[in-house]
């Protein structure tokens, strides 16, 4: 099992070029279900999320070649429409395949899906909107068996703006008869990049981005080459790194808007920050001031995905912050880490209160969870010593080899196999 060996307290200085998203590329190879043909993607990140995602399309026969960064995938025969248990049970997203495994073959049998423990992960919007769309499901024996019985467009109104169930549906609906709303969709820049992918293929879709999306069903979708998008939650780790470990960082390849919430936080800390059409430089001098309030909302608020990582940042920080997670119910695995570390962290329910301490010392300690993971490899950066990061395997599902990327910044992360 890997680990990685964190040495602390090294200026960073470099350049990096991010690459493309997890929670991009996720939902993007389950459509490419759609075309019963060949999908070409660019910029692809090497992750274990990706590898779960191929192996499971493998397996109901579709053709993948993975090399560098370009993803061929070829879904003309598809061979079965049961997915097997043991690779659903890998991840979170292996649940995308529900939306475009219906509107093409007309059933699916999965398994409740697996992911990081973050909390009770529901997946009870999806199936209402499955269902308001015309499918019938069963639910029996932790599997779930769906069948069309129908496929009709119609209003969907979502009772929480859930990133998965908004892209389930639209999934689905690209090839229902007739026009179906989604009403309060999330407004994630991933829900934008998948209507721009579905949209390559031929799809009718409009209006993601914001809270209702209007999608008109075709009857085919086409061939389709794409080159996905930057990943904000990497970009945002990054920042932090340089923010932690202190120095002047260059960030290539990113789309400044999608990590507005971050930047603006990390301007708050003290940190500089230079904006450029798709780059951006990071420098800090002195300590960083601690930050009162951060809440974690749907974007265009705070992403959960950079809390844990920003905790990191705050427990150095000069003051007491208050971080308030209120996407996901437990999402603080990494603070009894950080703790080890020598961090002054008091949790209450969905509150996390961060005394900022001057140094964190370097310990041994252990991934729960992918960002959790994320945040201990960026307190090690911070902190006097060495920082032994256990359970890589969290991180690799997120981070195209995490160590490699804080090398191109000038960190000393090593990675013991
Ligand atoms: C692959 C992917 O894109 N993952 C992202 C996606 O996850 P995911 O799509 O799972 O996140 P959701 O937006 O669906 O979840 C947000 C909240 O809604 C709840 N919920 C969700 C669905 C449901 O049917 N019932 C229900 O109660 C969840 O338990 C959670 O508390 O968005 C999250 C929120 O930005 C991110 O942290 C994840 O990185
Ligand atoms: C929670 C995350 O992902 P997933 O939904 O794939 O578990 C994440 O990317 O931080």
């Amino acid at each position: 099992m890997s680990r990685l060996l964190v040495k602390g307290q090294n200026k960073l200085n470099g350049e990096l070029a991010i690459k493309g998203a997890k929670n991009a590329v996720l939902p993007i190879l389950a459509a490419t279900i759609l075309n019963k043909g060949e999908s070409i993607l660019f910029d692809a990140p090497h992750l274990s999320d990706v590898d779960a995602m191929i192996n499971i399309l493998q397996s109901i026969g579709c053709k993948i070649e993975f090399e560098n960064s370009i993803m061929k995938v070829d879904t003309s025969n598809l061979s079965s429409h049961e997915i097997p248990e043991h690779l659903v049970r890998e991840m979170r997203s292996s649940i995308f395949l529900m939306g475009p495994m219906l509107a093409r073959c007309g059933k699916i049998k999965i398994s409740y899906p697996g992911g990081c423990e973050i909390g009770p992960r529901p997946i009870d919007l999806h199936l209402k909107a499955l269902r308001q769309l015309g499918v019938k499901i069963k639910e029996a024996h932790g599997f779930l068996e769906c069948e069309v019985v129908k496929l009709d467009g119609t209003e969907i109104h979502l009772d929480y703006p859930s990133v998965g169930a908004t892209e389930n549906t639209m999934l689905l609906a690209v090839m229902a008869n007739g026009t179906t709303k989604i009403r309060n969709a999330a407004k994630e820049p991933e829900i934008v990049e998948l209507q721009t992918y579905l949209n390559k293929m031929g799809a009718k879709v409009s209006g993601a981005g914001t809270s209702q999306i209007t999608i008109e069903g075709v009857k085919k979708l086409n061939r389709v080459e794409h080159k996905i998008m930057a990943d904000r939650i990497v970009a945002g780790t990054m920042l932090v790194a340089g923010a932690m470990a202190g120095g002047d960082i260059i960030l290539k390849n990113i789309v400044i808007d999608h990590i507005k919430p971050i930047i603006s936080k990390l301007r708050e800390s003290g940190c500089i920050i230079e904006e450029k059409t798709d780059s951006l430089r990071l420098k800090t001098h002195k300590r960083i001031k601690a930050i009162e309030m951060t809440k974690t909302l749907p974007y265009p608020g705070f992403p959960t995905d950079m809390q844990a990582q920003f905790m990191s940042l705050m427990a150095i920080a000069k003051g007491t912050s208050i971080i308030t997670e209120t996407v996901f119910e437990n999402r603080f695995k990494h603070v009894d880490e950080l703790m080890r570390m020598g961090a002054n962290i008091k949790i209450d329910g969905r509150v996390a209160v961060i005394q900022g301490v001057p140094e964190l010392t370097g310990a041994n300690v252990t991934a729960k969870d992918l960002r959790g993971g994320a945040a201990l490899v960026l307190a090690g950066l911070g902190a006097e010593g060495i920082t032994i990061v256990n359970n890589v395997k969290h991180i690799d599902r997120g981070y195209d080899r995490i160590e490699e990327m804080l090398k191109c910044l000038g960190a000393e992360v090593y990675r013991l196999n």
